[in-house]
């Protein structure tokens, strides 16, 4: 049989909280520490001992040595309870402990303390109140008819660090301590036996302190040498035809400890010396224990392990347990050291919080017997089917249906989610076998992917300012070229042939954009004749482009591959080829920044743009207004299937030629609406054809529709027009990471690789890495290839803030490693020799690129008054730790930005303020678009930015 400690009293405890209304769910309390004070014993008397100690009132007690013993000082400790010599056992047991004990009646586990010196009343105490509380526990078992009590009684002492069962008086071997997971600490066998009644219980009681260990010493002549805990297990459940199957279960343990002494005044030898240690040993573990756990649980550790009677009455000790301790004291003025002692131990027990709960348990013999009723139950109203149970088994009926539909819910939204994913494992198919196919690399990154990025990691980190070091990275990249596919060049051919299919698409829909928006400009009837004309112009241009295109590609993508013997020469051809086409998306670009130019001319003469409200309208201001808005109205079904689908001008068209009259109708059909709505044909000023006004509320609302009509189709086509750039920059940077292949093949070769016997490729390759950890290697290793080329910091802020690792910034990332590569490079051998010039501008140097960035930082530094109220700017110097005495400080803030690109927090911080300086955040929306990608040349040229396009002239692009 095993016994439980307090905190696990049953195998399957469900442990809920105490019950306290309103109350926290743990029941938190202090130990209830009390003093007894006992009288004068006779052996004290005989040597004429004298009373040191008085209980002042029910809390205190103080030390009030007689006045010759001067050199001990009075004090005074107060407690929950003190009682004094002349308070019985009862009172005692009344006001001091029997709260704490009862509570193991309701499932509380509780332990009672009896700690002093020896001869002090431990034993005497203890016994009178194991007795009291015998007695009321069975009173309450008695005054509880409706709940089933079970006692049982186990006892134990610990005897020089043995644990002996008393009430096994066969056994005389110590018994193991074993840890339980669940339980905590159990005694291995110790005997348990239920008690019957109350007079069984005194009786088991008794055979246990029958069987303590006990020895004469000079103080007492029944000392108790061993510490006894007699455990009673309390276990209640509410009567059979409650239906309850849950119990109250706890443990009230009654611990009479081994009096700590003192070998001068007990004159122990032998074997008394040697149990005396072992007492002094445990209660020393004890008092460690209790001051531990006085200055909070979270003290570090507690010792409970360094003695058995700690290990065992761990629960009681800080843990879920309610606990009472009575301090015995002898009031003997030769007593006193030991007296303080005690006090001191019970000062600290005050301290200690327990966290006790009530504890309740499912017995699977009441689970069974439970379930045995409900079954026999279930089975007599199968058999005799009452009409009152048919109502409850109509409820049921409902509560099937309901379930049912619930599960028809359930397995749609199932059938749901199946079509869904099978669908979209069939997209997925489709995409891949177009990728494959290498339908359309615009659509998705994956071609390029496939062919073009790095497989393996990126080259070592970059030594700050180290532009000798541009070999290493450049000898890297070139391994990591090596490393793809021997059919790279093959592959690279084939990703310009298909850039090329796609330029010629872009340069179709610019010119579909052009005419739309010559169209509108017919209808609108601006007069603008310089409009018009430079649309046409472009227009004519575009075509021009286009078939010069169609030579191109005359060489068609499948022959690449049939020319794969001569890679190099193919190759070469490629490059001088490309070159010599740079310049038409150079022109394309051009031209559809002169077509939104012209979009914006043609935003700028909308009626919204100049003119007043209607009721301030002067006649003059009236009708130039009316003059220009009814014919874009006209114009309105055609740019509304714009609006549609403004990537696909095709559809556009054909859907243009079924729902749009012709122009003339449309005006006419305005003249008819005009005329039946009483106007008169007037003459403009410029003697156009104008169109009568009409002053009433309907011609007004005609108008207001026709303006807003107007300004959405203006919007839809530059809309159109910023992603067709978008698209062409996109196209330019797809051609550079194809021509920077191009050249990185091409020096490989010429540094001794054999590109076409690539055998020992496999042997290099290494295991794919994911996007993400990829693109923050190239991050840092732009960041610091960018300080080591000291690259614009505008440049850094905007490419740092667009781009964050989205699955399609992979070819923008490798593009600005390889520039910023080949850019180190090319400073490295330059180094600081003045550059040659290509074309009107000059070649970039180190020190160019330095005075470029000197010039930036003044710019914004001039930028921080404007950009930010002086508070922030204090504050920010502050953080920046700029001296606030020192001169120029705007300067000296700037200076700190954007210059050690090894730490993230540095760089992040510096992007954020370099973004506000210049205003990319305003209103939250950094676009790729806004960035144009610095191919684009913007129209508002900064000499920072400038730093950027000798890279595209070296590059001849
Ligand atoms: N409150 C009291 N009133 C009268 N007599 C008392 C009181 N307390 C203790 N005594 C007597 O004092 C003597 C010693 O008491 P007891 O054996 O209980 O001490 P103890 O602390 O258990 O000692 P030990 O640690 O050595 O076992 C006993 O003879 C006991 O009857």
């Amino acid at each position: 049989m095993t016994v439980r400690t307090p905190g696990t009293p049953a195998s399957k405890i469900d442990r809920t909280p105490v019950s306290t209304p309103g109350g926290p769910k743990v029941r938190e309390e202090k130990i209830v520490v009390t003093v007894r004070l006992r009288p004068l014993s006779n052996r004290e008397q005989s040597v004429r001992d004298q009373v040191a100690w008085e209980c002042i009132d029910d809390h205190t007690i103080v030390l009030k040595p007689p006045p010759q013993e001067r050199s001990i000082q009075p004090a005074s400790y107060t407690f929950d309870k003190v009682f004094g010599p002349a308070c019985l056992t009862e009172m005692v047991y009344e006001e001091g402990v029997k709260n704490v004990a009862l509570s193991a009646l309701m499932g509380i586990n509780a332990t009672i303390f009896a700690y002093g010196q020896t001869s002090s009343g431990k034993t005497f105490t203890m016994r009178g109140i194991t007795e009291k509380a015998v007695n009321d526990i069975y009173k309450h078992i008695v005054n509880n008819p409706e709940r089933d009590f079970t006692l049982k009684i186990s006892g134990l002492e610990i005897y020089n660090e043995n644990v002996r069962d008393l009430l096994n008086s066969d056994s005389d071997r110590n018994l193991k301590l074993l840890d339980d997971p669940e339980k905590g600490t159990v005694v291995e066998k110790l005997v348990e036996e239920t008690a019957t009644n109350d007079q069984h219980l005194r009786h088991l009681i008794s055979i246990c302190e029958a069987q303590r260990q006990v020895g004469e010493t000079a103080l007492n002549d029944n000392s108790s040498r061993s510490h006894q805990i007699i455990r009673l297990t309390i276990e209640s459940t509410l009567r059979e035809n409650s239906g309850c199957v849950r119990s109250f279960v706890a443990s009230l343990n009654f611990v009479d400890l081994a009096g700590s002494e003192r070998t001068s005044l007990t004159h122990a030898d032998g074997a008394r010396l040697r149990e005396g240690c072992h007492i002094n040993l445990s209660l020393m573990t004890l008092t460690t224990v209790i001051r531990k756990l006085s200055v909070g649980k979270r003290s570090g550790h507690i010792p409970y392990r360094d003695s058995k009677l700690t290990r065992i009455l761990q629960h009681s000790l800080g843990g879920n347990a309610r606990t009472a301790i009575i301090c015995t004291l002898s009031p003997a003025m030769s007593h006193v050291e030991q007296s303080r002692n005690t006090l001191s131990f019970a000062t600290r027990a005050k301290e200690v919080t327990n966290s006790a709960q009530v504890n309740m348990v499912v017995s699977d013999k009441q689970l069974v017997k439970h379930l045995q009723k409900e079954v026999a139950r279930l089975e007599a109203e199968l058999r005799t089917p009452d009409p009152s149970a048919h109502s409850g088994s109509d409820t049921s009926s409902k509560e099937k249906d309901l379930k049912i539909q619930q599960m028809e819910m359930e397995i749609e939204e199932l059938k749901r989610q199946r079509d869904l994913a099978q669908y979209q494992v069939e997209e997925l198919r489709r995409k891949m076998q177009e990728d494959q196919q290498g339908l359309n690399p615009f659509e998705s990154p994956r071609p390029v992917v496939k062919c073009l990025s790095f497989s393996g990691p990126l080259s070592p980190k970059l030594d700050r300012k180290d532009l000798a070091r541009g070999d290493r990275t450049r000898n890297t990249m070139g391994r990591q070229t090596m490393r793809q596919s021997s059919t790279a060049p093959f592959m690279l051919m084939h990703e310009i042939r298909k850039l090329e299919q796609l330029q010629e698409q872009l340069g179709d829909e610019a010119n579909r954009a052009l005419e739309v928006l010559q169209k509108e400009v017919a209808c609108h009837r601006l007069g603008n004749q310089d409009a018009a004309e430079t649309i046409a112009r472009l227009q004519s241009e575009i075509r021009e482009m286009c078939a010069k295109q169609s030579i191109a590609k005359e060489v068609k993508v499948g022959d690449v591959v049939a020319v794969n013997r001569t890679v190099s020469t193919n190759l070469k051809e490629e490059i001088t080829r490309l070159h010599s086409q740079g310049s038409t998306i150079a022109g394309l670009e051009e031209q559809l920044e002169n077509v939104q130019k012209s979009i914006d001319m043609l935003v700028l003469s909308l009626p919204s743009n100049n003119q007043q409200p209607t009721a301030e309208l002067t006649p003059k201001t009236k009708t130039q207004s009316k003059k220009k808005m009814l014919p874009l109205a006209s114009s309105n079904s055609v740019n509304q299937n714009f609006m549609i689908s403004p990537c696909s001008p095709r559809k556009v068209f054909e859907s243009e030629v079924e729902n749009r009259a012709p122009e003339s109708d449309d005006i006419v059909s305005c003249e008819i609406l005009q005329e039946s709505e009483k106007g008169t044909p007037t003459k403009s000023e410029e003697g156009t054809p104008c169109y009568q006004r009409s002053s009433s509320v309907n011609m007004r609302k005609m108008q207001k529709m026709f303006q807003n009509a107007a300004e959405e189709n203006v919007r839809s086509i530059r809309a159109y027009v910023t992603e067709l750039k978008e698209r062409v920059a996109k196209l330019q940077y797809q051609k550079q990471l194809l021509v920077c292949q191009v050249l990185e093949l091409e020096a490989n070769e010429a540094a001794g690789y054999n590109l076409e016997n690539d055998d020992d490729v496999s042997e290099l390759q290494e295991p794919p890495v994911s996007w993400h950890v990829t693109f923050r290697n190239q991050r840092q290793q732009i960041i610091e290839l960018w300080d080591v080329c000291h690259v614009s910091i505008i440049h850094r802020t905007q490419f740092y803030l667009l781009f964050k690792g989205d699955a399609a910034d992979q070819i923008y990332m490798e593009v600005e490693l390889r520039r910023l590569t080949w850019l180190q490079q090319h400073l490295a051998e330059l180094g600081n020799a003045s550059p040659a010039h290509q074309g009107d501008e000059p070649s970039i140097s180190l020190s160019s690129s330095i005075r470029a960035l000197k010039r930036e930082r003044e710019f914004l530094a001039k930028r921080l008054i404007t950009r930010l109220p002086a508070e922030e700017r204090e504050a920010l110097y502050i953080k920046w730790e700029v001296p606030l005495e020192g001169k120029q400080r705007k300067l000296q803030f700037v200076n700190k930005l954007w210059t050690d690109p090894h730490d993230a927090k540095h760089v992040q911080e510096s992007a954020e303020v370099v973004a506000k300086l210049v205003g990319f955040c305003e209103g939250g929306n950094v676009s790729k678009e806004m960035f144009e990608l610095n191919f684009v040349l913007p129209a508002d040229k900064r000499p920072w930015i400038l730093g950027w396009k000798p890279i595209s002239n070296l590059l001849h692009l």
